[in-house]
């Protein structure tokens, strides 16, 4: 497989990121916010990659993962290790949590620059400059004082979540040992890096709820669910239902061909993309990938989409060493915290 090619705007050289690191958060919106335009489908192979006998077919399997994310950079895991009914639980709190009135979830609201809690059309993309048309609530284990809802408001909820989060987090931290391996780092110094033991871990689970089109709305040109974007992260799980699809992928590549791909979701595959921490760390060999979550055409239907996105982000104080020094270092902290200043017109 062929050496990856980092998206245009996003190759930025040592010595011109040098000594700050606003420039590197600069190029990054700039680079969004060309990417407004519907532009036309492609079709394109979105591997699914299967983690059975993950320990007997560790290099086998990172070799897999690999070609895919330097290749279409989308990926789906099958046979991941979560039973189906975990998954589906999961999903079932997140209905009952969004059906919450406004006003109980009101009580949680996000709290500035920590991913946790909940918000509703407030996440501005740059490459829209619309909200997002739905809601989302994180769950970021040290920082969730005064953010559940409660037994009494919604039983079990907590403990379903939490556990799912840690099911998440392994399946990650799996496909991370993949590519650390690959990048010729031990194997578990991704794990080490995301440590939910510590204070500073930050990696996030997001409920999002997508809301049913409002039928006066319906067809409006300019309103995305998503608009198009990277994540942040080093890795993204992203579980999704089948039937409630919308998410399509761009390869940085392919960036000015500006011809989406669409990924069909199902119960039983997590869908995985690369994010914007790993592709600095792997010095621009693993590329983060545009995506977006389109609002149904007028023939789709036209309910509510739900999904769960697990985003593995090293915890804060680990510090990203660019391997042949194309990077300053900068401590995952950072780094996060000039990508989320930039998405968020309010908290
Ligand atoms: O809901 C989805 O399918 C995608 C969500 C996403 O891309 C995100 O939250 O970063
Ligand atoms: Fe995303």
């Amino acid at each position: 497989m062929s050496a990856a090619r980092p998206p245009e705007g996003n190759r930025i050289e040592g010595r011109e990121a040098e000594g700050t690191n606003m420039s590197y958060a600069l190029h990054e919106l700039t680079k969004e916010s060309r990417m407004g335009a519907v532009g036309s489908e492609a079709a394109r192979e979105v591997r699914v990659i299967d983690l059975s006998d993950f320990e007997r077919r560790h290099a086998e399997i990172a070799d897999q993962l690999w070609d895919a994310a330097v290749d279409v950079g989308f990926f789906q895991l099958s046979n991941h290790g979560i039973a189906l009914d975990k998954v589906r639980g999961a999903f079932a709190m997140t209905e009952r949590f969004f059906a919450l009135p406004d006003a109980v979830k009101a009580r949680h609201p996000l709290k500035k620059g920590l991913n946790a809690g909940w918000e509703s059309r407030a996440q501005v993309r740059p490459s829209t400059g619309t909200p997002d048309q739905k809601e989302s609530y994180q769950i970021t284990r040290p920082h969730m004082e005064g953010l559940w809802p409660g037994e009494e408001t919604l039983p079990g909820f907590e403990q379903t979540m939490l556990a799912f989060e840690a099911q998440a987090w392994s399946v990650a931290m799996r496909v991370l040992s993949c590519f650390a391996v690959k990048l010729g780092f031990a194997r578990e110094f991704f794990t080490a890096a995301h440590d939910p033991s510590q204070p500073d871990y930050q990696s996030t689970l997001r409920m999002l709820h997508y809301f049913a089109v409002d039928p006066a709305l319906r067809d409006q040109l300019g309103l995305w669910r998503a608009g198009a974007h990277t994540d942040f992260d080093c890795l993204t799980l992203l579980f999704q239902r089948s039937g409630q699809g919308g998410l399509q992928l761009l390869p940085g590549k392919d960036m000015d061909s500006q011809a989406w791909t669409s990924i069909t979701p199902a119960d039983e595959l997590i869908t995985c993309n690369i994010g914007d921490m790993l592709m600095r760390w792997s010095d621009d060999q693993l590329p983060s990938n545009f995506h977006r979550v389109k609002n149904p055409a007028a023939h789709e239907y036209q309910g509510a989409r739900y999904s769960l996105a697990f985003f593995a982000q090293a915890n804060r104080s680990v510090v990203i060493d660019s391997p042949s020094a194309k990077y300053p270092s900068i401590t995952a902290g950072d780094f996060l915290q000039q990508r989320i200043a930039a998405n968020f017109k309010k908290y």
